[in-house]
């Protein structure tokens, strides 16, 4: 043994708090610490979890030191992923500790599991013979193996007479090998054969997973075009090779019938990663990922984070969705992240969506992403016919929502044995209840919303909190009775109208909000596929990504619900919505229609949605955004600053201003004088302004937003002002939100 070998190593450790920097510890001789090692160290007056960042050099004694206390038989994290957390955290401005918990959080207990034993009889007899023996014996006959409960169960005897008749010679112990986290899949086990346009995708994809570098790509086809179908190509691309492959879905809980569909073309399922998967399940797959024996993952936003061996391939389905972007803890947007993981790994990311996000669409246009479209649907089927029903001029009469034409298509519809679809994205029976007899209004105690009426669940609740209160049947008022109403339409509302106009149609209501979770929507979501009702009524979650071979009528009750949110997104979510919604009519044998209710279908929105070419209107929002330096072309940061104490909240927020103007000047970015108009080069902060929701489970917020060019360093000039700037005080909060996706 040489010298450098009986010497301890100096080790820096991150730990997976709210902390930034990593500390400092000595290890003994005897570990040998490589980075990325898991180890338990000390930490104040506990003990807690950590991961070897670095290993700083070698010391014979602790010195003041403390000492790791011991190693974690776990797979270590490589090199790349703790880049990624890195740069994760340094994008996100959190501390790099609780971006590494994103990437630690189920790998507590992925220890490799024990060998289990199994056993066997082997013939021979044992030497003393009783009753109870002879039972065990006669249950494993046959050259089966058993577990030891299993055969002590079927004896009904302790568990020590099975290791007795080991001893003996009768039965003898086998290691059972470890059952699979996934299943096997093959490259090839079912190939589709592509059409034209699909084809060319397919086979840039494969060539781009062959290179094993970096190289992003927009798959952008219309709805039912055969997006998944070409990504596969690329999955199976991946697996030819014997490497991994990351599908991301923005609603993984109900996507049974992309489960279904992948194991039809690769011959098993791939392992599924979101936060209903049990936890120990959760922790297995994350060691499978880490040895390489997890080939495919679809996953939620946090399967980003998965520490893969050898990942070939990222995609991301359904790019543009909002649910991609986690708004508290680490504020990430993963569709983003994904890029980044992509380049780190050196993997080819595919970014899929019928309607791209502008920030997507540009990258595209400027050719940092390559374009794959597919144009038309497959199979020769047409997109749906789309047309606008003018409120001001055929709406329905007072107190109902669907207009006259909308109705009698879906009696027609159902009377020819199809399926329609009615879509308002708000859920519960009224979004406001007053009194008729004071004006009385229900509003949550805690936020700056009013309280939504759900008749099914007999309450009033709060969409943002959660707050639940029975309604009631006098005016909490005006103590006046029966003058409680109603005020516009959620989807029970809309239920119960169909219900008086189909009475004999077989109707469903989604909603995520029903008792029975995400288990029973998948269910649900399954029975509507089969054609088991003739009306489905639903919000967003009904949008997306489905298949319903029997749809072919999509009624859309509110078009505008989205456009007058004030965000600089409204035009193009709400178009990306109706897009995605009218997209699943149609997709069956028989051609699909869409009514899109609105009171202005002379809006771009509509326009769209109405000739089926959105080119004109990503011209337009391209051109809008260009003006205004919104993202791409610029980029946003948010500060929320939140309290109890509404003076106190507001009163730091513009300390911060304050703070922000008198940083000392330096190259890395200028900021633009407070009040004047910026100058191409420089980073302007706006506000502070209360916020849409001014006040959110009980604290008063408000916001700080800052616009940058480009090429400026936002985050040196964030990470600046929150270290120069004045600490918060009396339970004054900040949150640093970049690129943010909400304005409320
Ligand atoms: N080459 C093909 N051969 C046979 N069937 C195909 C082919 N391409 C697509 N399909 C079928 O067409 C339908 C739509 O395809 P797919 O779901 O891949 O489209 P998509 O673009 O991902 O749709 P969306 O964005 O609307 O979810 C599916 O039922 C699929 O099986
Ligand atoms: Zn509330």
């Amino acid at each position: 043994m040489n010298d450098a070998d009986a010497a301890g190593q100096i080790v820096e450790v991150l730990a997976p708090l709210a902390v930034d920097q990593t500390y400092s510890y000595f290890s003994p001789p005897a570990l040998r610490l490589a980075p990325g090692e898991h180890v338990e160290i000390p930490l104040g007056r506990q003990s807690t979890y950590g991961v070897v960042w670095e290993v700083r050099g070698s010391a014979d004694t602790p010195g003041n030191l403390k000492t790791v206390i011991s190693r974690y038989a776990r797979p270590p994290l490589s090199q790349k992923l703790r880049d990624f957390v890195d740069w994760l955290a340094r994008y996100t401005l959190a501390p790099r500790g609780m971006a590494l918990r994103l990437a630690t959080r189920s790998a507590e207990s992925a220890e490799a599991e024990p060998d289990r034993l199994v056993y066997r009889a082997t013939g021979a007899r044992p030497q003393r013979e009783t009753p109870t023996r002879a039972r065990v014996l006669a249950a494993a006959e046959g050259g089966l193996v058993f577990s030891k409960k299993a055969l002590s169960g079927a004896a009904g005897c302790s568990p020590s007479v099975v290791d007795a008749l080991v001893d003996d010679g009768a039965l003898e112990a086998i290691k059972a090998p470890a059952s699979a986290i996934a299943d096997s899949l093959t490259s090839d086990y079912a190939q589709s054969t592509l059409e034209t346009e699909q084809e060319k995708a397919a086979s840039a994809l494969r060539s781009s997973v062959a290179l094993r570098a970096y190289q992003p790509f927009l798959l952008e086809g219309v709805t039912g075009s055969g997006k998944t179908e070409v990504y596969f190509e690329a999955v199976a691309a991946a697996l030819e090779q014997g490497e991994q492959a990351l599908v991301m879905m923005p609603e993984i809980a109900l996507t049974s019938q992309f489960l279904e569909r992948f194991a039809q073309r690769f011959g098993g399922r791939p392992a599924e990663w979101h936060s209903s998967v049990a936890d120990r399940k959760r922790s297995r797959i994350w060691r499978g990922c880490a040895t390489g024996e997890v080939k495919v993952v679809v996953g939620a936003r946090s399967a980003l984070f998965l520490p893969f061996a050898n990942l070939r391939l990222i995609v991301v389905d359904e790019e543009h969705d909002g649910a991609y972007k986690q708004e508290d803890g680490v504020c990430y947007h993963a569709r983003d992240m994904a890029v980044v993981r992509a380049s780190i790994e050196g993997a080819t990311l595919v970014l899929s969506s019928a309607t791209p996000s502008i920030e997507s669409r540009v990258n595209a246009e400027l050719g940092r992403y390559a374009h794959l479209r597919l144009r038309a649907r497959a199979g020769a089927r047409l997109l749906p016919r789309a047309d606008a029903i003018d409120m001001r001029i055929e709406g329905p009469g007072q107190g109902r929502w669907l207009a006259p034409r909308l109705a009698r298509a879906i009696g027609e519809t159902i009377a020819r044995g199809e399926q329609a679809l009615l879509f308002l994205n708000r859920r519960g029976y009224a979004p406001l209840t007053l009194c008729r007899s004071c004006g009385h209004r229900f509003r949550c105690r805690q936020c700056d919303a009013w309280l939504v009426e759900h008749r099914f669940r007999r309450a009033l609740i709060c969409h943002h909190c959660g707050y639940v209160e029975q309604r009631p049947n006098v005016c909490p008022e005006c103590d006046a009775e029966e003058t409680l109403s109603p005020c516009g339409p959620g989807i029970e509302r809309i239920a119960e109208e169909a219900a008086k106009l189909f009475p004999n149609a077989r109707i469903l209501v989604l909603s995520s909000d029903f008792p029975g979770g995400a288990e029973r929507l998948r269910r649900e979501l399954e029975e509507v596929a089969k054609g088991s009702f003739d009306l489905i009524i639903g919000t967003q979650l009904v949008a997306k990504g489905h298949n319903f071979p029997y749809l072919t009528l999509v009624g859309v009750v509110d078009a505008d619900l989205g456009l007058g949110s004030g965000d600089p997104r409204a035009s193009e979510r709400t178009f990306q919505l109706l897009a995605q919604v009218t997209g699943r009519a149609g997709r069956g044998d028989k051609p699909g229609a869409a009514l899109i209710q609105t009171y202005h279908p002379e809006h771009p929105v509509m326009r769209a949605l109405l000739c089926g070419d959105p080119e004109d209107f990503y011209a337009q929002e391209i051109s809008l955004r260009e003006r205004a330096g919104l993202p791409p072309f610029g980029r946003l940061a948010a500060l929320i600053v939140s309290g109890r104490d509404a003076g106190l909240a507001e009163a730091h927020a513009r300390a911060l201003v304050r703070a922000a103007h008198s940083l000392p000047p330096t190259p890395a970015y200028r900021l633009a004088a407070a009040g004047g108009l910026p100058e191409p080069d420089e980073i302007a902060v706006l506000g502070p302004a209360e916020a849409p929701i001014a006040l959110l489970r009980g604290r008063f917020r408000f916001r700080l937003l800052i616009k940058a060019p480009r090429r400026a360093n936002l985050q040196g000039f964030l990470r600046d002002l929150l270290e120069g700037g004045p600490p918060a005080r009396g339970g004054v909060r900040v949150q640093v939100d970049v690129d943010p996706q909400s304005f409320l």
